[in-house]
């Protein structure tokens, strides 16, 4: 569960880029999250990972009130969040299943673990084959569904993706938003920030639009409302 109340964002130059924005997302939602550039998206994904400090008001994750949690705390705290970005962000020099088994090392998950679930999470991105390759082998979908198996082989409750097929192609896109639907369906909360017309507006889901750091419209099997 996401829940902010009348939070601000104001960084040292420019008007805020969160302007007192409430939302309240349950668990097991799926949400895109659109609005044209500099309207704060961002912003929010960032805040909702801890990676910024609101200026104002209050946010809260699975019952967490962020603003209280103590620095010690934030490792664990982003161990729920699953985060994927339009640039993949793999480590290059670590073949496919080094870059899935790498987020469960750093947690200290033990071997045999690591070894059942990272197979686990390849098959269902559709990648067994190729888990000896390294990021520079693959397709740019390829690498996305690898950085998405990273992002969920911990099995977060909240995945969030920024713009995830802001480098992909149609038919690539279009597989990766499969996925996330996916995964939605399993019970994961899932938060797609993305100028996508197309698959916004064909995949009927909650849509909350933003503009100059508000949110200007939220709507259940919502559409994409403005021009980019
Ligand atoms: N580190 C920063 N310092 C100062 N201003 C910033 C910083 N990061 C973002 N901003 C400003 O805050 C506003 C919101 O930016 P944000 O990146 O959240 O928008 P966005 O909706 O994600 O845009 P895009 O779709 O282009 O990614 C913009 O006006 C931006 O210039």
């Amino acid at each position: 569960m996401i829940v902010l109340e009348n939070v601000s964002k104001s960084y040292s130059t420019g008007a805020p880029a969160l302007n007192g924005v409430s939302l309240h997302i349950n668990e097991g939602e799926f949400v895109f999250i659109v609005g044209n550039s500099g309207s704060g998206k961002s912003t929010l994904i960032k805040l909702l990972l801890k990676e910024l400090e609101p200026t104002e008001g209050q946010i809260l994750v699975n019952n967490k009130l962020l603003n209280k949690m103590k620095r010690k705390q934030i490792p664990k705290y982003r161990r729920q969040i699953g985060v994927v970005f339009q640039d993949f962000r793999l480590l290059k020099d670590r073949n496919v299943y080094e870059n899935i088994a790498f987020a469960q090392r750093v947690i200290e998950k033990p071997s045999k673990t690591i070894r059942r679930q990272v197979p686990m999470m390849l098959s269902m991105v559709g990648l067994a084959e190729k888990y000896k390759s390294f990021p520079r082998e693959l397709s740019g979908g390829e690498q996305q569904r690898v950085a998405l198996a990273r992002a969920l082989v911990n099995n977060p409750s909240i995945l969030l993706a920024d713009e995830p097929t802001g480098n992909l192609d149609p038919k690539n896109s279009w597989e990766i938003m499969k996925l996330l639907e996916e995964v939605n369906e399993k019970g994961t909360t899932v938060l797609v920030v993305t100028h996508n017309r197309e698959i916004v507006n064909a995949m009927k889901k909650r849509v909350i639009t933003m503009n100059r750091g508000v949110i200007v419209s939220d709507e259940e099997e919502g559409g994409y409302l403005y021009e980019d």
